[in-house]
């Protein structure tokens, strides 16, 4: 068994509106974990209550083309009008330092994510069915109808390519959706065999 004290990168995807960032907050607040979040970069308009550097890193299109151009990003997508990627150098450092690290992505960025680095894991979050979508996209209220058709015509296509992904979580429950993925994550930390250490640190246990 090869010992690896690299940090896991897990891919949290799935279409707009399934619940991605309500369970990932979910996840951060479980008690015991080693995660780390990375904040994302994008062009779209900040919504009421969203801050800057903790929900996302707002940008214009020109700074955002410029980084692209420079190769700053691990992935970077347009979604419906707006792009988004993801900063390279933190995820890098991170995955260093030993830590594991949650994307909370689209799905076109998440399966430039699993050229790249081929042994992260691959979340695939649905909802428990399709007019749940809907309904969940409708109730946030930070769209306009118009948006919202158009996530939903993409969620459309992306269900197709849920097949690329290692695990498939069905949003029903906030909580059991958290706690489904970090059982995903305890699973696949044990199963890469990083090191003794780092793993009794992410299930809680302190070393005798
Ligand atoms: N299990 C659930 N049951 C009912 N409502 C939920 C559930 N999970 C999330 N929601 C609600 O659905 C809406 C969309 O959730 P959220 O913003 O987390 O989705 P998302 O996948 O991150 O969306 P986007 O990709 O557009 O950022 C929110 O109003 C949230 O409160
Ligand atoms: N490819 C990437 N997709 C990202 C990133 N950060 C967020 N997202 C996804 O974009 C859509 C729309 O987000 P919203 O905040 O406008 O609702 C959603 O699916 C996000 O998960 C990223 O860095 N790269």
């Amino acid at each position: 068994m090869k010992l690896n004290d690299r940090g896991l990168l897990v891919v949290v995807s799935g279409p707009s509106g399934v619940g991605k960032g309500t369970v990932r907050k979910a996840l951060f607040e479980m008690p015991k974990h080693n995660l780390t979040y990375s904040v994302s970069m994008t062009t779209r308009k900040q919504r009421p209550g969203e801050k800057d550097g903790v929900d996302y890193y707002f940008v214009s299109k020109e700074e955002f083309l410029k980084r692209v151009e420079e190769g700053k990003f691990l992935e970077h997508a347009e979604f419906v009008g707006n792009y988004y990627g993801t900063p390279l150098d933190k995820v890098n450092e991170r995955l260093e330092d030993g830590q594991e690290v949650v994307l909370e992505i689209e799905v076109e960025g998440a399966l430039q994510v699993k050229k790249k680095v081929p042994d992260c894991v691959m979340i695939f979050i649905v909802p428990p069915g399709k007019e749940a979508l809907y309904q969940r996209l409708r109730k946030r209220g930070t769209e306009s109808e118009d948006v919202i058709e158009q996530r939903i015509e993409k969620a459309n296509r992306e269900f197709k390519l849920a097949k690329y992904y290692d695990y498939i979580v069905v949003n029903d429950e906030v909580s059991n959706a958290a706690d489904r993925i970090m059982a995903i994550i305890r699973a696949e930390h044990a199963k890469t065999a990083r090191s003794i250490h780092k793993y009794m640190e992410l299930i809680g246990e302190d070393e005798e």
